[in-house]
């Protein structure tokens, strides 16, 4: 993947629906300036700017192919892996362009975590899946990985069902269990960011509620992005709301404002179903 951060400045600001007032008083944890993103010929992202608050919830809701997770794999640069997806415009974490040239991407991924739709345990013991990362890092004393382990288990909520099989295989873990795993590995490297790519959707009822009741402690520690379809899910676990429209970011605020009070006609047709 190529980067260039040269503006075009020719560009039509579309930009009137982002409500940045909304985050004036948060601190910005990612802010996205003129992002633009090309597979190949086609343009997936228009000129998006966005600011991210720290430690809060952030919801990217919109119809399939819209750009929600061209968007948040931008946060990470998990597109460097797609050979003919380019990317203009920047990123700043805390104010650091994320698309630099000095970045260190496998630090900016250990920073900015993330978690999938389809649960992804290595397959390999419980306590290794947690301490996976901090082996990465050189980090093998049994003592420091073991309190990681517990600690990142307890944080995501799943301590208390897998303290006395840690090492049993992860696959042998329901798929919400899995989940709530793969987000322990994730959280047992302190990033600053956790991203979700509709991290419930391909489970059931009770581990989805339970999936949500964690992103809702998560937030105290973690700036969290989610991208998801279900509008319930996005009205009950986040803070704050994007809706995206074919490539567009057409409206972005308070998720109150967004489900009760939105500004964009778009925005309306969408969450009350008009299409989708
Ligand atoms: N690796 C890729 N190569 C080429 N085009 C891609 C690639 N990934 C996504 N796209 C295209 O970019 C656009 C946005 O896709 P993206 O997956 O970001 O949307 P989305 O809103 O997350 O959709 P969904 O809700 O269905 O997951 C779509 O037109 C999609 O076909």
């Amino acid at each position: 993947m190529t980067t260039d951060v040269t503006l075009d400045l020719t560009k039509e600001n579309s930009n009137d629906g982002v409500n940045f007032d909304a985050v004036k008083d948060e601190t910005i944890a990612l802010k996205v300036e003129d992002l633009n993103l090309y597979y190949d010929k086609k343009q997936a992202l228009n000129n998006i700017n966005l600011h991210i608050p720290e430690k809060k919830v952030t919801a990217f809701i919109g119809p399939s192919g819209c750009g929600k997770s061209t968007l948040l794999r931008c946060f990470n640069r998990m597109n460097d892996l797609v050979d003919i997806a380019r990317v203009e415009g920047a990123i700043k974490l805390h104010d650091n362009n994320i698309y630099g040239k000095d970045v260190n991407v496998a630090d900016l991924r250990r920073n900015v975590g993330m978690v999938f739709q389809k649960p992804n345990p290595f397959p390999k013991s419980i306590y290794e899946n947690v301490a996976y990362g901090l082996r990465l890092q050189g980090i093998n004393k049994r003592s420091v990985l073991d309190e990681v382990v517990e600690w990142a288990l307890k944080g995501a909520a799943l301590w208390d069902e897998v303290k006395d099989r840690l090492d049993e295989n992860a696959l042998g873990l329901s798929g919400g269990q899995q989940q709530r795993l793969v987000i322990a590995r994730s959280i047992a490297v302190q990033p600053e960011v956790l991203l979700l790519d509709e991290p419930a959707s391909a489970l059931d009822p009770i581990s989805t509620l339970k999936i949500e009741e964690l992103i809702h402690d998560l937030k105290d520690q973690y700036t969290i992005v989610i991208v998801t379809h279900n509008m319930q899910q996005a009205a009950r676990v986040s803070d704050y709301t994007a809706f995206m429209f074919m490539g567009d970011l057409v409206e972005f605020d308070e998720t109150d404002v967004i489900f009760t009070n939105p500004r964009k006609k778009k925005t309306e047709d969408y969450i009350t179903g008009r299409y989708g």
